[in-house]
């Protein structure tokens, strides 16, 4: 007998093409909303390299979101295909300094994408190399097959050596390349970053500057409007838009934040059978996206950071409480009761409080310093900026 029953529903009716909503998706050009200026920009600082000069190193800031990475892969496309029509071979390589935060790692990824084996019978093997070797396989990859190679270092402040900074920024006029140029793009969500750097360093790589402003809520509402071909056509409600725009609009201009959102949407109508996407399945989505956010910041930081967290919510979900601001030592007894429960042994306060001030660093706290009175010092008052169920529930995620 044969089964021929189809366990797979092919029918879809909420998405049409859900790609559209990834973040990795690459938009073309007349999806790019309200980036004229940064484009045009970038273009002005990476033109030499179309003619095979050196380009202008740049260094983009901007809050999350706000198209960055958007726009330096973007015009790091066009100016490849813009160079061919020179007859001048440009190269690109993206690298994630938050994944490839080692200097090795950073130099053997730019040398893998750059690379073609049976083009320069060159071999980047994943280990074994010292990185010293890695940077001169580099620097003969990129002779033997472009003219100027152009480098987008996106989180460039997580890189955990500026030894790279100086190396791509110095490789041309310290003659380690010798028919070739080199042009970096550094990518940074945080204003200070530039400060940190070496004064060598910040002059080289720092050559243009630019600063992405926050989207506001009618250019939300027009990168929205520019993806909705995602969806099957009429699923999504008239409201749905505007307030997915506004939710992010309201923190600061988040494209990324409003993208996922509306993706959040349409899987929250499509798991529950629904046939249009609504302005309830938008509130969920918003809760689903600010758990999957803390989750991911969560998995980020050091783990004890966790239970400081989970100690938190839970201290501000009690029922006896007037308000939900609680006191670091309260935070403490409660985390080592947690270590105990887990079995692992508790940090030191003074760990704890380093712990707490990075939390308010990374906007998941907010801190206020309290007088205590005379003789008794100062104490501090930390309180969740989400809700605790949400934050129970990041916990929960990135485990
Ligand atoms: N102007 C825009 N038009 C269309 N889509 C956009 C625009 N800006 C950003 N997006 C989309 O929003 C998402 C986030 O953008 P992007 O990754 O470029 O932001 P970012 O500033 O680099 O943020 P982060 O610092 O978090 O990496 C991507 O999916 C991107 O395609």
């Amino acid at each position: 007998m044969t089964n021929d029953h189809d366990y797979f529903t092919l029918e879809n009716k909420i998405f049409q093409n859900k790609d559209l909503l990834q973040v990795s998706h690459l938009p073309d050009s007349d999806r790019i909303i309200g980036r004229e200026e940064e484009l045009t920009n970038l273009a002005n600082a990476i033109q030499p390299a179309i003619t095979g000069n050196t380009p202008n190193n740049v260094l983009v800031y901007g809050k999350t979101g706000t198209g960055k990475s958007l726009c330096s892969k973007f015009i790091t496309n066009q100016a490849i295909s813009r160079a061919a029509g020179n007859d001048v071979q440009v190269g690109v390589a993206y690298v994630d300094c938050l994944q490839e935060s080692t200097e090795t790692q950073a130099v053997q990824s730019i040398g893998h994408q750059l690379n073609d084996q049976n083009d320069t019978d060159i071999s980047i093997p994943h280990a074994g190399l010292s990185t010293s070797e890695y940077y001169r396989r580099l620097w003969q990859i990129i002779d033997a097959r472009f003219d100027a190679a152009l480098v987008i270092l996106d989180e460039v402040d997580k890189i955990e050596s500026d030894d790279i900074l100086m190396q791509l920024s110095r490789a041309v006029e310290s003659g380690k390349l010798s028919s070739s140029t080199i042009g970096t793009i550094g990518i940074s969500n945080k204003v200070r970053y530039k400060e940190s750097l070496d004064e060598r360093i910040k002059s080289s790589l720092c050559e243009r500057e630019y600063v992405f402003p926050p989207y506001d809520a009618t250019q939300i509402r027009e990168i929205l409007h520019s993806r909705s071909d995602a969806f099957e056509d009429d699923v999504l409600e008239d409201g749905v838009i505007p307030r997915v725009a506004a939710l992010s609009a309201r923190e600061h201009g988040d494209a990324r934040k409003a993208i996922d959102i509306l993706r959040f949407a349409g899987e929250i109508a499509e798991e529950n059978g629904l046939e249009a996407v609504t302005g309830s399945c938008v509130e969920q989505a918003h809760e689903r996206e600010e758990t999957n956010r803390l989750a991911e910041l969560i998995s980020k930081s050091p783990s004890h950071a966790k239970l400081v967290l989970e100690a938190m919510a839970l201290l501000a979900q009690q029922p006896d409480r007037n308000n939900d601001v609680v006191q670091t030592t309260e935070v403490f007894d409660l985390y080592k009761r947690l270590c105990d429960r887990d079995e692992s042994s508790h940090l030191k306060l003074r760990r704890v409080r380093d712990i707490l001030s990075e939390l308010e660093f990374l906007s998941i706290i907010e801190q206020e310093r309290k007088w205590a009175g005379k003789g008794k010092g100062n104490y501090m008052e930390n309180q969740l900026v989400d809700d605790p169920e949400v934050i129970l529930a990041a916990c929960e995620k990135s485990n």
